[in-house]
């Protein structure tokens, strides 16, 4: 864990997780993680905000006693475990200690960690706490990540502390935003796979951020942004309806019929001044797709047919696209197929809930002919005018 003072009494106490490699048995993080807790202390009393991972708990217990201080409130802005399951450990040094947080939060934290329900103080919307010379005010932000999500502002440094909103998985030794091109990567990862399902809610809750006029944004997985303007201007256009004149073909070929009509798209876009990005589903990080579907303007699925259905690497997929909500306009679906197929209905059921714009499907029986590729080269051009239109 490292103790890093952002200004007088305030100090980020974050555990680096350099090795872990997947989130949620389901995320993929190249470069690893980091759960930041973060300690105010007022001339009267001291706040902890959000805590550590369960698997990082020593290092922040072992933290707060090097800075020796007396925790008063615990300040939960999440119940998610990563952020919340040392709360349990942090009681049990400082027995007197509140956890201050919203009611949903608050049953979630009893649900989750079986928290004492008389060991919380309930905030609601535009509450404050006062530390001496230091307040804490709360907002109420759901849906950035959970139903109960919450962001705490500390008014005299202007420090606002966001949790998940804005964080990045991204282990780092250094306090503050240094390579923006790499977190600005690990940010755009984590909104796709995290926030982009919740995109009108993060909307709203960006503008209460930008009437606080934070001088300071510290989220609770990544570093901490100096220049506010840099993840703000970001986020807001991720969450814009402008996408841009990009194709993602993610695909998967058994024999190799599928990816004869995915080469033959991407040479055809390509030679229509069309940006595509071509990913094998079997090979390539799920997240990857994830990042460039926040703003691609067409998605085309290219899978064979196993079982009357997709194969189920492109099954999952589709899942994944109907479950992250992308912004995406388009949807077309190319693929071989070898005496019978209900791809199309399966792929078109899933994604209904998109109400999805879907171009037409071009299957192909077994391996492509000439007549196939024109097909191809047809979808091309269709693709080409909705684009125009972006
Ligand atoms: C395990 C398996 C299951 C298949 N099930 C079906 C099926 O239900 N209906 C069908 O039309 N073709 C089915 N096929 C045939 C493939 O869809 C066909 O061979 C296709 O051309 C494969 O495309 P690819 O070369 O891109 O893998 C199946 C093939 C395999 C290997």
């Amino acid at each position: 864990m490292s103790i890093k003072k952002i200004s007088e009494g305030v100090w980020s106490l974050r555990s680096n997780d350099w090795d872990r490699r997947v989130f949620d048995e389901l995320i993929s993080l190249p470069y690893g993680t980091t759960y930041n807790a973060y300690l105010v202390k007022g001339s009267d009393k001291c706040a902890l905000i959000d805590t550590t991972d369960p698997t990082k708990t020593y290092e922040l217990i072992n933290d707060l006693k090097r800075l020796n201080v007396r925790v008063d409130y615990v300040i939960s802005n999440h119940a998610e475990q990563d952020h919340s399951g040392s709360i349990g450990d942090v009681l049990n040094l400082y027995p007197d200690a509140m956890v201050v947080t919203n009611s949903k939060c608050k049953d979630f934290l009893i649900d989750l960690l079986h928290i004492d329900s008389d060991k919380f103080l309930v905030v609601k919307e535009g509450d404050k706490l006062e530390l001496g010379l230091k307040t804490l005010q709360f907002k109420i932000t759901p849906w950035v990540h959970w139903p109960e999500t919450m962001i705490t502002f500390l008014e005299e440094e202007k420090i606002l502390f966001t949790c998940d909103f804005f964080g990045s998985h991204l282990a780092t030794s250094e306090l503050y935003v240094t390579d923006e091109s790499l977190v600005y990567m690990a940010a755009k990862r984590y909104y796709s796979e995290i926030m982009m399902p919740f995109r009108n809610n993060v909307r709203k809750n960006l503008e209460i951020v930008k009437s606080l006029s934070p001088k300071i944004i510290a989220p609770s997985h990544g570093p901490v942004y100096q220049d506010p303007k840099f993840i703000v201007n970001a986020t807001e256009d991720w969450i814009s309806d402008k996408v841009k004149n990009l194709v993602l073909i993610p695909y998967v070929s058994m024999h190799g019929s599928t990816k004869i009509l995915v080469e033959r798209l991407v040479q055809s876009l390509t030679d229509l001044n069309i940006e595509v990005i071509q990913f094998s589903l079997t090979k390539t990080d799920i997240g990857e797709i994830a990042i460039h579907m926040v703003d691609a303007a067409t998605i085309v699925l290219a899978t064979p047919t196993v079982l009357l259905g997709p194969h189920p690497a492109a099954l999952y997929a589709t899942y994944l696209v109907s479950a992250l909500k992308p912004k995406t306009k388009y949807f077309g679906l190319i693929g071989s197929y070898g005496w019978g197929s209900k791809v199309v209905d399966i792929v078109s059921n899933m994604l209904s809930p998109l109400k999805p714009h879907i171009i037409s499907p071009v299957l192909i029986k077994g391996m492509p002919k000439d007549e196939d590729l024109k097909k191809i080269d047809d979808l091309a051009i269709q693709i080409s005018g909705l684009h125009k239109n972006l």
